[in-house]
């Protein structure tokens, strides 16, 4: 080991640091837009002492970290993150079947719940065929349609935020807006529940077919993109005010508005983020330009230094933009239940047991930090 290496270095090139570690790894190789650059460590957190000592140390240190899903929403800068980029493996990826609900690790992906859902003739599911992404994604992302989200669904969340322990609320403790959730911005999402409601089996599956046929119709979905690039803004449709604007078709580099759907900034090869970032500007700009309305972005941005125009407010706080929209938009995020401060959640304060990813744990002090009864792993998550 270097003698000079770093708390989150040492930690990292420990044999017994339980995942998997690449230094210099590509983020191109982690994005369905196959765009990005080196992160300074890419890991794959393998068990929840891992994960929550590998962020800790993280915090302590001051070192930038994320946490990625299956980087489908997600622009990363191609000088890439100069911080740790975590992967969740092996114990976030179960899904379990518990009667009235699914628990579901937050490293599963969301068509895995959706094809259990279909298999068992659960209903509510429906609106997220097709979409990619991981359960962790899709709940910090609020993912869905217009009508449904997968925020609804929720039972319960189970999260760690370094310095504040596990936090597990009910789902309507947590606000959900569209394409927005209250979790702070340094929250890691480990585990939930979501409502599993039995269903007419034919309905669930024409429901499926009919969202799925009328996807495949609209969007790209066989080229290299990152979904929605916009959110739609409050009353009208991004992907129409860009068509509008006369930007389908319009190109940077290897990126192109797609001709499918005027929301999709599709990789045609070759693309770099530069490029898409700058198309990015170029079809906000128009749409300001020809309907005076301010596009902001869906898709995150990583690794670059600017931010977009239209996120100045809170960039990546995710929880920010939420008590800001719940406070100004009462109705989108306020009625279904405001965000409630994580102290008063953390019901695992003060030596309550638990199972999380399939071990029993419990939290050791009133401070909500965690200690791991668990025999498997000891607390800083590395092989006993
Ligand atoms: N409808 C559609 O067609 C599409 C929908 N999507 C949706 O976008 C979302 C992207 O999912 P995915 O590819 O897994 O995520 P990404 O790898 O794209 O990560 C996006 C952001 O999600 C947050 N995130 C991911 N996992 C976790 C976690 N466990 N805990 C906390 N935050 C997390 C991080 O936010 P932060 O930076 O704030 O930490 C991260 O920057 C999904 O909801 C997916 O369904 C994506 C593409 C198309
Ligand atoms: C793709 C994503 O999510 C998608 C999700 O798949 C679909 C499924 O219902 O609904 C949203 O798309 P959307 O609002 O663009 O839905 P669409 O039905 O395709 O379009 C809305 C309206 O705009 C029109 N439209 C769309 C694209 C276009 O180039 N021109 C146009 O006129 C459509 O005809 C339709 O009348 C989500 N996007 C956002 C930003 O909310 C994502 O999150 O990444």
């Amino acid at each position: 080991m270097a003698r000079h290496a770093s708390p989150v270095q040492s930690l990292l090139v420990d044999g017994r640091f339980d995942g998997d570690v690449y230094a210099h790894e590509p983020l191109s190789r982690h994005t369905t837009y196959r765009i990005g650059g080196p992160a300074r460590f890419f890991v794959r957190a393998n068990s929840v002492g891992a994960l929550t000592g590998l962020v800790d140390v993280c915090a302590a240190e001051g070192t930038p970290w994320v946490v990625l899903g299956r980087g489908s929403n997600v622009l990363v800068a191609d000088g890439g993150f100069p911080g740790v980029a975590i992967a969740l493996g092996r114990d976030f990826r179960t899904l379990r079947f518990d009667g009235d609900r699914f628990v579901v690790g937050a490293g599963a992906s969301l068509s895995s719940v959706v094809q259990e859902a279909f298999k068992r003739a659960i209903g509510g599911f429906e609106f997220a065929v097709g979409t990619p992404g991981t359960i962790g994604g899709a709940l910090r992302m609020n993912a869905g349609t217009a009508d449904e989200w997968i925020g609804q669904r929720v039972v319960s969340v189970t999260t760690y935020r370094p310095g504040r322990g596990l936090i597990r609320r009910r789902g309507d403790e947590i606000a959900w807006g569209y394409r927005v959730s209250s979790f702070a911005a340094d929250e890691v999402i480990l585990e939930c529940e979501l409502a599993a409601e039995a269903a007419d089996p034919y309905r669930v599956r024409d429901k499926m077919e009919g969202n799925l046929a009328r996807r495949k119709g609209c969007q790209p979905l066989s080229e290299p993109t990152c979904g929605s690039v916009f959110k739609n803004p409050e009353g009208a449709s991004a992907g129409r005010l860009i068509e509008a604007a006369g930007c389908k078709g319009a190109e940077v580099g290897g990126a192109r508005v797609s001709d499918v759907h005027g929301n999709f900034i599709v990789n045609r090869g070759g693309a770099s983020a530069a490029d898409v970032r700058a198309l990015m500007e170029r079809v906000r700009a128009a749409v300001l330009a020809s309907a005076g309305i301010e596009l902001a972005p869906e898709v995150r941005l990583l690794g670059f230094e600017e931010d977009f125009p239209a996120t100045a407010r809170g960039v990546g706080d995710v929880s920010a933009d939420a008590s800001a929209d719940a406070d100004a938009d009462g109705v989108r995020i306020g009625e279904r239940g405001r965000a409630v401060p994580s102290e008063a959640n953390a019901v695992f304060a003060g030596g309550v047991d638990g199972t999380l990813a399939g071990e029993r744990w419990r939290v050791s002090d009133g401070e909500g930090r965690v200690a791991f009864a668990s025999e498997e792993h000891g607390e800083d998550g590395r092989r006993g």
